[in-house]
């Protein structure tokens, strides 16, 4: 076998930069959410196209354990599917975003429906799950790599959401400490799964570049975000209208 030119400290570090460099806390659109500078339509918009995420990955997860022949890694990984879809103790992801949906004023059963998803954030988050499906399983693992970074922008949105916008509150926000405690886990198992499985200069460079086209993916969700919903706004056909989809009245009560 040949010997990477980076150790795993070398490389884990390389992985690191990537992120300090490209990772979404880095985005303007973040800047002004986290900041308490987004309009409540804005605030609405980011919602609903994230949800499109939250709704994918754990499709993403599932197209990645169909490929996976050995039991102990599907075994580390299924809870990843667990964490979104929940169990009979665990709501799950979805539902806690979907509250956060209520929390905004929107009806949750609109959100879920991912009408009103900007293209742009389709065409991102699909190309995220055919790119598990399709790549090899290093080049999956790595791109799932991005959620090192997460806890911090968890961390600043509970911190930021509370300190800025009347709607944010414990229950509110509940989807992301949820993360706090789940992301870890799969963050550490991740990083090992990749220190240990890149181990030629071939396999460091194809794990760093599939890092770099999730945090391509995540970026390009939040300048469709940016385009659409902040001035001069230009909403493309399809993309949610303020207004619609609102909670109602009976509901809102
Ligand atoms: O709020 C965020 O900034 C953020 C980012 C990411 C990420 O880096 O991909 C994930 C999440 N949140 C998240 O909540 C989540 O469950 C998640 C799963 C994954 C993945 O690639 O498997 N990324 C992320």
């Amino acid at each position: 076998m040949t010997e990477p030119a980076a150790s795993h400290a070398g490389f884990e570090a390389r992985l690191r930069r990537i992120g300090a460099e490209r990772y979404h806390d880095l985005h303007p659109f973040h800047h002004r959410l986290h900041g308490g500078g987004c309009t409540p339509d804005q605030v609405r918009a980011w919602v609903i196209n994230r949800y499109y995420y939250q709704h994918s990955i754990p499709m993403k997860d599932a197209a990645f354990m169909s490929r996976v022949e050995d039991p102990a890694l599907r075994r580390a990984w299924r809870s990843r599917i667990e964490d979104h879809d929940g169990t009979d103790t665990n709501e799950g992801g979805i539902r806690r975003w979907l509250r956060l949906a209520e929390a905004v004023g929107l009806d949750p059963d609109y959100v879920a429906s991912c009408e009103g998803v900007l293209p742009a954030t389709r065409f991102a988050v699909d190309a995220y799950v055919r790119f598990v499906r399709e790549k090899t399983l290093l080049e999956a693992v790595a791109a799932s790599l991005t959620e090192l970074f997460a806890p911090a922008i968890h961390a600043r949105r509970i911190e930021g959401l509370l300190r800025n916008y009347a709607f944010a509150n414990d229950a509110a926000l509940s989807y992301f400490r949820a993360r706090l405690n789940e992301a870890p886990k799969d963050v550490a198992f991740g990083l090992q799964w990749v220190l240990d499985h890149a181990d030629t200069d071939e396999k460091q460079d194809a794990a760093a570049k599939a890092l770099i086209f999730k945090t391509d993916v995540l970026w390009a969700q939040l300048d469709a975000l940016e385009s659409a919903y902040v001035l001069p706004a230009r909403i493309p056909p399809g993309g949610w209208v303020p207004g619609e989809g609102l909670m109602s009245r009976a509901r809102a009560s």
